[in-house]
C-alpha cells in the first residue's frame, strides 16, 4: 500500500500584516511562520494572546489572505483554490456559532444543509453526533438552556456535520471551567479516532496541548519559535527545573549572584522573586542551592523540583512564561 506523506496541512512563510488606521504603524500578525501536521494527528500551535495563531487558521480555512508564503490543507492550495479547501475543512472558531433559541439539534440540522448535506443525511449525522457528545438528552431543548460545556461540543459537532478531513479548533476550551475543559479534551480524543481526521488546535493552555497535541509549533510573534512532540520539546531542555522562591525580604540580585557560584545549576535566571534554573539532578542540587542562598543570608519561601513542562520550553525559546506573556497580552488587549 503507498503510503501518503502528504502533509494535511502545511503553512510555508506565512506573512500577514493588519493596517490599524492613519498614522499608526501596522501590526504584522504573522512574520514567516511555517509548519507541517501529518494526516489523522492533533497538531497544536501554542502561544499567548496576540502570538498569531487566528491570523495562522484564519489562513489556512481561507477566511484571511496571506500577504505572503503559501499553505496548503487536505494538499490544496488556499489561495489557488479556496472553494475546495472550505469543502475539506471544519471550522469552530471562538465565538459560539449555534443560534440559542434553537435546539441542538436544529442547530446542527442547519448547518449541515448549509455545509450541502441532504435533509435525510443533516438529521441522521446530527443524531449521530448528539449521541457521540452526550447531547442526546439536551438534543431538543433551547440551546439557551445549555451550560457553557455543552454549547462548547455543539460548536465542536457543528464543525464536524460535513466529516471534514481537516478540523480547526481555535481554542476550544476557553472559558470553561476544569471539570468542562477535561471533558471536552476526552472528547476531542475520542473524536479524532473514530472520524480519522487531522485536527489544527490553537491554545493557550500548556496543559491542553500537552495532553492533545500529537506535535505541536511554539508561536511567538507571529513565527515559529519551537516544534516538535511535547516529549522532544520537553526533553530538548536537558534536566530538571528548580524553582526558588525567595522571601519578601531576599533581593533576586544578590540571589543570583550567590547561585552563580553552584556548578550544577545552569540557564539561572529571576522572575520578580521566583528563581529558575536547570540541573541534571534537581534533587541534588536543590540542598546546595539553598545553603548558597542561606550562606549569603538570603532567606527562602518555597523551593520545588520539577520535570520540565512546556512553559520551560516556551521560557527557553521566548525568554518569559507563558503565563507572563498571557498576562502582558491580556494587560495590552484592556
Ligand atoms: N483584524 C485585525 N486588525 C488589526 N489587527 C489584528 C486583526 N486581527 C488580529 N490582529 C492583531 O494581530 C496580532 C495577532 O492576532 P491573532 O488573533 O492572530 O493572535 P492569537 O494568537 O490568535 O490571539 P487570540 O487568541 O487573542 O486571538 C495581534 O497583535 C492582534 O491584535
Amino acid at each position: 500500500m503507498a503510503i501518503n506523506t502528504t502533509p494535511a496541512l502545511e503553512a510555508d512563510g506565512l506573512v500577514k500584516t493588519y493596517s490599524t488606521g492613519r498614522g499608526k504603524p501596522p501590526i504584522r500578525a504573522l512574520d514567516g511562520l511555517s509548519f507541517a501536521a501529518d494526516a489523522g494527528t492533533v497538531f497544536g500551535l501554542l502561544g499567548p494572546n496576540g502570538a498569531g495563531k487566528s491570523t495562522t487558521i484564519k489562513i489556512l480555512s481561507t477566511l484571511a489572505k496571506a500577504d505572503a508564503g503559501r499553505a496548503t490543507v487536505a494538499g490544496i492550495d488556499v489561495s489557488r483554490h479556496p472553494a475546495r479547501v472550505r469543502k475539506a475543512i471544519g471550522f469552530v472558531a471562538q465565538k459560539p456559532v449555534s443560534d440559542p433559541v434553537d435546539t441542538g439539534r436544529e442547530n446542527l440540522v442547519l448547518a449541515g444543509r448549509l455545509q450541502g448535506l441532504s435533509a435525510p443525511d443533516a438529521r441522521a449525522r446530527a443524531a449521530e453526533l448528539l449521541d457521540r457528545f452526550g447531547l442526546g438528552d439536551a438534543a431538543d431543548r433551547q440551546v439557551k438552556t445549555y451550560s457553557g460545556g455543552m454549547a462548547r461540543k455543539l460548536d465542536v459537532a457543528i464543525g464536524l456535520m460535513n466529516r471534514p478531513q481537516v478540523l480547526f479548533l481555535d481554542e476550544p476550551t476557553t472559558g470553561l471551567d476544569p471539570e468542562a475543559r477535561a471533558e471536552l479534551w476526552a472528547e476531542i480524543e475520542k473524536m479524532t479516532r473514530i472520524e480519522n481526521m487531522t485536527v489544527l488546535l490553537t491554545t493557550h493552555y500548556l496543559e491542553e496541548a500537552d495532553r492533545l497535541a500529537a506535535r505541536l509549533a511554539i508561536v511567538d510573534h507571529g513565527t515559529v519559535v519551537a516544534r516538535g512532540t511535547p516529549e522532544e520539546l520537553k526533553n530538548g531542555l536537558r534536566g530538571d527545573a528548580v524553582i526558588i522562591e525567595l522571601a519578601p525580604d531576599s533581593d533576586p540580585a544578590y540571589a543570583l549572584a550567590a547561585l552563580a557560584n553552584v556548578e550544577a545549576l545552569r540557564e539561572i535566571g529571576a522572575d520578580g522573586r521566583t528563581i529558575r534554573a536547570r540541573a541534571d539532578l534537581g534533587a541534588a542540587t536543590l540542598p546546595q542551592a539553598l545553603a548558597a542562598l542561606e550562606l549569603a543570608g538570603l532567606p527562602v519561601a518555597s523551593a520545588t523540583v520539577a520535570r520540565p513542562s512546556l512553559d520551560d520550553v516556551y521560557l527557553r525559546h521566548t525568554g518569559r512564561t507563558l503565563s507572563k506573556a498571557q498576562n502582558h497580552a491580556l494587560e495590552n488587549a484592556s
